[in-house]
């Protein structure tokens, strides 16, 4: 049976952030992820986690000076005992929060900059969070990014974040498959799953094109779901996506799993 996790970024956006703890868990949520938990204080953030009987499963490294263009440090060359700081945070929050993966945000790569330079510091970056968080048990995630979404991100095939991961050469470093970025840049998405399978310790699930519930669209979920099950993937699957109306009137195709 899959874990999902609802992800309080896009999800219960109908109310402030604070109060999407309860939201989740009325509708039927054990598990939660969200983009980045630096707003709060980790002990505000355990309260709700522990007032509402749910688990935090992912959350990212910080994203960098957004309004410039950032997503990600931790391959930009220069930057990086900034981005080793920001990874010590995470590692900070993570514990606090009883959380098992933090995604490492790695970088926009601008038009003409050297590519290899900045595989190569991120590189680096990686495995500095892999030895830092390797006593605590927790993972480090690696995801690539569509196009669409985010232009000249430096992942964005899954193979992109595979020859990362087997270059980093950590045992806690794994991929987060996101099918909404797989399916925009590589498809194919069962086979895909089979390749990359003892790499996926995350998965992130929306529609394409619109990404909405994962109940209409192009991708099969339904068959998705059940072949992950097959497989014994004992990951979490992040509901990634943008509600096309009110969350919990969007929720029918979760009662199946509550
Ligand atoms: O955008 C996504 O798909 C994500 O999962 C990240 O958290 C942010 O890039
Ligand atoms: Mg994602």
């Amino acid at each position: 049976m899959p874990k999902f996790a609802a992800n309080l970024t896009m999800m219960f956006n109908e109310v402030p952030f604070l109060e999407r703890f309860a939201a989740a868990a009325k509708a039927g949520f054990n598990y939660v992820e969200y983009l980045w938990p630096y707003d709060y204080p980790a002990h505000e953030l355990k309260a709700k986690l522990d007032q509402y009987g749910l688990k935090q499963v992912l959350f990212n490294t910080p994203a960098g000076n957004i309004e410039a263009g950032e997503w990600g440090i931790a391959a930009i060359p220069g930057r990086e005992s900034d981005s080793q700081r920001e990874i010590d945070l995470a590692l900070e929050y993570a514990i606090a929060l009883g959380c098992p993966n933090v995604h490492i945000m790695a970088a926009v790569v601008p038009d003409g900059a050297d590519r290899q330079q900045y595989q190569q510091t991120f590189i680096k970056n990686v495995r500095y969070a892999a030895d830092k968080f390797k006593p605590y048990g927790i993972n480090v995630l690696l995801e690539a990014l569509s196009p669409e979404v985010k232009p000249n991100y430096l992942l964005k095939s899954q193979f992109d974040t595979l020859a990362i991961v087997e270059q980093v050469a950590r045992d806690n470093v794994f991929i987060q498959l996101d099918y909404f970025h797989a399916q925009n840049v590589d498809g194919n998405l069962s086979r895909l799953t089979d390749k990359l399978a003892k790499h996926i310790a995350h998965i992130q699930i929306a529609s394409v094109p619109d990404r909405h519930e994962p109940d209409e669209g192009e991708i099969n979920y339904q068959y998705l779901f059940d072949k992950l099950d097959a497989m014994g993937y004992e990951g979490y699957i992040g509901c990634e996506y943008k509600p096309r109306g009110e969350t919990e009137q969007g929720l029918a195709w979760f009662s199946r799993y509550k």
